[in-house]
C-alpha cells in the first residue's frame, strides 16, 4: 500500500519534503522529481538515467539522489505531484495534472488567485488540494466561510527574502532602502491578487487566507521589510459574524531560502501522510 508521489520543484522546500518523506517510505515513495529543463524538453529519452541530488547547506552528495522524470511519466505513475515551485509552475503545469486524473498538492497557492485557473484545476478528475503552508488557522477560517466580513495579514520579512528580479522599480528601491537604513518600514499594502503579482513566491499565504474564507477579496495584505526580523512574521487577524480570531505565527526561515518559512515543508510532509492515509486526522 501507500502513494507515489513526484516533486514539481527541488528547491529548498523540495529537498526538505524528499528528506522528511525519506522516514516514511512504507507509506509515502518518492518516484523522482520534475525540474525546469526536464518540463522545457518533453522527450523522455532526453533524460535517461539522469538524477540530481540536494544543493542545500548540507552541501553537494551529501544527500539521496534522485531520479529526474519527464511530465507523462510522472502525470502516468503518480499517484500525487507535490508543487513547491512557483505559481507560473502551476499555471504552466497545473492542467495537464488534474485533467490527467493525478492529484496535485499545491504550495504556490498565488497561482489560484486567478478563478478561471482554479476552475480548470478544480474540475478533476484529479483532485486539487491546497497547502496549509506557512500558516496555520486554515481549518477555523474555512468553517467560517460566508460568515467572515475581513481578514488581515501582516507579513513581516527580512528584506532580502523579498528582493527578487521581478520585482518592479519602486518596491526595488523601498526594500532596498529599508535594508540600508537598518529600520523596519511598510512596503506593500494592497489586495491578494497585487500581492501575487509583485511577491508571486512570497506571499502565498495571503491566497491561502481568501481561498479558506471563500473570497479573496475579504484579505487585506501589508508588507514589511525588517532587517532585523530573524523569523518570519504572519500577524492574521479574521472578523466575521462568528467571532474574531487573531493568529501570531513566527517561523523561522528555511536555511536554504530565508524568503520561504521551513514550516512550510513540513505542512506539506504532514498533507501527504494524511493522503496516504497515515492518522491522526484532524477534520
Ligand atoms: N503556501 C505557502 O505558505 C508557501 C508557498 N511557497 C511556494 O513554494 C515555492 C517554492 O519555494 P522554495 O522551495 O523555497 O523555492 P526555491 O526557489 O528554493 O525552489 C523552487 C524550485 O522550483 C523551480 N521552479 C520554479 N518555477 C518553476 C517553473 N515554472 N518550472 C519548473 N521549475 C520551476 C526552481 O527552479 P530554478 O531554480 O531553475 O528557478 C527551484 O528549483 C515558492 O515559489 C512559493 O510559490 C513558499 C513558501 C510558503
Ligand atoms: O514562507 C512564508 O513564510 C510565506 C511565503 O513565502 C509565501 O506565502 O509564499
Amino acid at each position: 500500500m501507500g502513494i507515489d508521489v513526484v516533486l514539481l520543484g527541488y528547491g529548498a522546500i523540495g529537498q526538505a519534503v524528499h528528506r522528511m518523506l525519506g522516514a516514511h517510505d512504507g507509506e509515502v515513495r518518492v518516484l523522482g522529481v520534475l525540474d525546469r529543463a526536464s518540463l522545457a524538453d518533453p522527450d523522455p529519452a532526453a533524460l535517461t538515467a539522469r538524477t540530481t541530488g540536494p544543493t542545500g547547506p548540507a552541501g553537494p552528495g551529501s544527500g539521496p539522489r534522485v531520479p529526474v522524470l519527464d511530465l507523462a511519466t510522472a502525470i502516468e505513475r503518480a499517484d500525487l505531484v507535490i508543487e513547491c515551485a512557483s505559481p507560473a509552475a502551476v499555471r504552466a503545469h497545473g492542467p495537464a495534472i488534474t485533467s490527467a486524473g493525478t492529484d496535485l498538492l499545491v504550495a504556490s497557492l498565488g497561482a489560484l488567485a486567478d478563478g478561471r485557473l482554479r476552475a480548470v484545476l478544480e474540475a478533476g478528475p484529479g483532485r486539487c488540494h491546497y497547502s496549509t503552508g506557512a500558516i496555520g488557522g486554515l481549518d477555523l477560517i474555512r468553517a467560517s466561510a460566508g460568515t467572515i466580513n475581513a481578514i488581515e495579514l501582516r507579513t513581516r520579512k527580512l528584506p532580502a527574502a523579498l528582493l527578487h528580479p521581478g520585482l518592479p522599480g519602486a518596491l526595488r528601491s523601498a526594500i532596498t532602502r529599508t535594508a540600508e537604513s537598518g529600520t523596519a518600514a511598510p512596503v506593500f499594502s494592497g489586495s491578494v491578487a497585487d500581492a501575487i503579482r509583485d511577491f508571486p513566491s512570497n506571499i502565498n499565504v495571503a491566497a491561502a487566507l481568501g481561498l479558506a474564507a471563500g473570497d479573496l477579496d475579504l484579505v487585506a495584505v501589508d508588507i514589511i521589510a525588517d532587517p532585523a526580523a530573524a523569523m518570519t512574521r504572519h500577524e492574521i487577524t479574521v472578523r466575521g459574524e462568528g467571532g474574531n480570531y487573531r493568529f501570531g505565527i513566527e517561523n523561522f526561515p528555511d536555511p536554504a531560502n530565508p524568503a520561504t518559512s521551513a514550516l512550510t515543508a513540513r505542512s506539506m510532509v504532514s498533507g501527504v501522510l494524511r493522503l496516504a492515509g497515515c492518522g491522526p486526522h484532524f477534520i
